[in-house]
């Protein structure tokens, strides 16, 4: 693939591949014990939406949350990577949300099911442009907020991550393939909450990028 292509690699169709508790403030929040390992989950890229369109709330949810986080995009494929040498296989970054639909989920982790439904609906996975690598030479010193309404619900640095992106890159690569244009989402810092129809959300990397979206719903079809 091109670099043009992984500039766009929401277009590209790849897997997306997200952290779970990998900030031990947001593991707190939600009453979750801290990970000895890190908890993976899959978004497929159906799930992608770029600024211009809604993130729609699923019709069987009613407390959508946000979620915002450092996206890392693949550039080089690989299976068992050394932790040494992770950082090559990485392209450039992007400003994500993971939006979960809480109650979804509360009800999958009582029922020992997975999170397919909470996690991985349509515009479950919005995403900014594509940042080259070089516009952020320590991606564990960046700070990430996130607003509703103007009004801040995160911040936080990703200084504060569990799992090092190179421990991360390692560990997935051992379970899967790393491919040109997925998506690596690293985890949430603290003050995940609720979205509802006509919210505006807006999101950014300190100094980096930012972006914003608007939040609709999903009616149901049946
Ligand atoms: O809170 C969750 O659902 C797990 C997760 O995705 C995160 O920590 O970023
Ligand atoms: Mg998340």
């Amino acid at each position: 693939m091109s670099k043009s292509n992984v500039a766009r690699f929401w277009e590209w169709g790849r897997k997306i591949i997200c952290v779970g508790r990998n900030y031990a403030e947001h593991a707190k929040e939600l009453k979750n014990e801290l990970p000895t390992e890190p908890v993976l989950f899959l978004k497929p890229p159906t799930a992608y939406v770029k600024e211009g369109s809604p993130i729609l709330v699923p019709h069987y949810s009613t407390n959508l949350h946000h979620e915002v986080e450092l996206g890392v995009v693949v550039g080089k494929e690989g299976r068992d990577i050394p932790q040494t040498s992770a950082m090559d296989h990485v392209a450039g970054y992007a400003l994500c949300l993971d939006m979960t639909a809480r109650d979804v989920q509360d009800q999958c982790k009582a029922k020992g099911l997975p999170w397919t439904l909470a996690k991985a609906f349509d515009t479950s996975c919005p995403v900014s442009d594509f940042i080259p690598k070089e516009r952020i030479p320590d991606p564990a010193g960046v700070e990430l907020w996130l607003r509703v309404n103007s009004a801040t619900r995160q911040r936080g640095s990703t200084a504060q991550m569990i799992f090092s992106i190179p421990f991360l890159i390692s560990y997935i690569s051992r379970v899967m393939a790393l491919e040109e244009g997925d998506l690596i989402l690293t985890g949430t810092p603290k003050g995940v909450g609720a979205v509802y129809e006509h919210d505006e959300l807006q999101a950014g990397i300190e100094g980096v990028i930012n972006m914003t979206f608007k939040v609709g719903r999903r009616a149901d079809k049946s």
